[in-house]
């Protein structure tokens, strides 16, 4: 099974980059500057150069807050980019794998979201997605969505590295506590996208739209506070990380107060899940600090 992969250098893209050399599978990894998702001449010429079984779509605008200053950005980046790979992905036969998010629901859902529950999208990063995901679903019968969320790992930037900076400067902060999701690591999400990889190369894929994301909710009170408890014995650094509400945090985006994706059908399709959350933050965090040691 080979693998053709945009959207390399971000956090997703630098996690499958490494799984797929440690497992040694044949894969070319394409950053922006060597294939810009937007730009129909590289895309054809990668593909008909890699000439993969698979396409992943790791690529996309994902700055939040951002987003609503610059949703024509945002736009291109996470509707139109996704929407030319799926049609070259159809004129080559070629199946494809895109990423997309919690965020395409609005979060008044009490209970934890399945795949079929209606998207109502908050901000512009939210609808952006979305729209790529439509043009994703009007272009190729053979694709799988996966819908990720609060995504974290050692490589590129992410909460948990935020957390981890601010517990070095500051000794106390507020973080909300009354939004609640289901942090995912970049490790178990590259391996749900090779296992799904290996079966849409042999074209037993469960085609069509899944959640997968971490086991367990959290707010991101909850995953601060395991950052910072996950640090504390290796930098002796123990600030106090205050619960606080969304009003009291203001952001240029609203985000969803809830936003747990229910995994259960990707595990009984793909029969894998995510490690529980607490496990990974602690995994993920120790492997940071031994890289800092290394460095230092
Ligand atoms: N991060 C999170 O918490 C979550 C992410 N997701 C989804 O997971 C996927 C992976 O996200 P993640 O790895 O965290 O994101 P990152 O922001 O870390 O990486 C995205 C990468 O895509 C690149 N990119 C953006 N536009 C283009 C383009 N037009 N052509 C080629 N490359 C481009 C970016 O390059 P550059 O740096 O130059 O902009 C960046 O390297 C995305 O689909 C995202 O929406 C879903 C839920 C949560
Ligand atoms: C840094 C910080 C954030 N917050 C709040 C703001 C926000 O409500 C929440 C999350 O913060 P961030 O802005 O870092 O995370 P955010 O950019 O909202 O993360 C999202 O990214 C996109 C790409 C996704 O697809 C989502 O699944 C989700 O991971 O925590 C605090 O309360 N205190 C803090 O010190």
């Amino acid at each position: 099974m080979s693998l053709l992969v945009f959207g390399a250098a971000g956090q997703l893209g630098r996690e499958l980059a490494g799984m797929t050399s440690g497992r040694k599978l044949p894969a070319v990894l394409l950053a922006r500057a060597e294939a810009d998702i937007g730009d129909r001449r590289a895309v054809m010429a990668a593909v008909e150069k890699a000439r993969p079984a698979v396409v992943v779509n790791a690529a996309a605008y994902t700055k939040v807050d951002k987003a609503e200053d610059e949703p024509a950005q945002a736009f291109r980046e996470n509707r139109d980019g996704p929407a030319l790979l799926a049609e070259i992905c159809a004129a080559h036969g070629l199946p494809l794998i895109h990423v997309s998010t919690d965020y395409v629901f609005d979060g008044t859902k009490p209970a934890p979201y399945v795949e079929t529950d209606p998207v109502a999208p908050l901000g512009v990063y939210g609808a952006s997605k979305e729209a790529g995901e439509q043009a994703v679903r009007a272009r190729l019968d053979r694709h799988v969505i996966l819908r990720t969320a609060w995504v974290y790992g050692i490589h590129g930037n992410n909460f948990l590295k935020t957390m981890i900076n601010l517990a070095r400067s500051r000794e106390s902060w507020g973080v909300v506590a009354d939004q609640r999701g289901n942090p995912t690591a970049t490790e178990d999400l590259a391996a749900a996208i090779l296992a799904v990889a290996a079966r849409a190369a042999e074209g037993t894929a469960g085609w069509g739209t899944y959640h997968f994301a971490g086991t367990g909710m959290a707010t991101w009170h909850d995953f601060a506070c395991e950052i910072v408890a996950a640090q504390a014995p290796v930098t002796g650094r123990t600030p106090d990380v205050r619960a606080i509400t969304t009003a009291e945090y203001p952001t240029k985006a609203q985000r969803p107060a809830n936003s747990c994706l229910d995994s259960g059908h990707f595990e009984s399709v793909f029969g894998m899940k995510a490690r529980p959350w607490r496990e990974r933050t602690r995994d993920v965090v120790a492997a940071l600090l031994a890289a800092a040691k290394r460095e230092a």
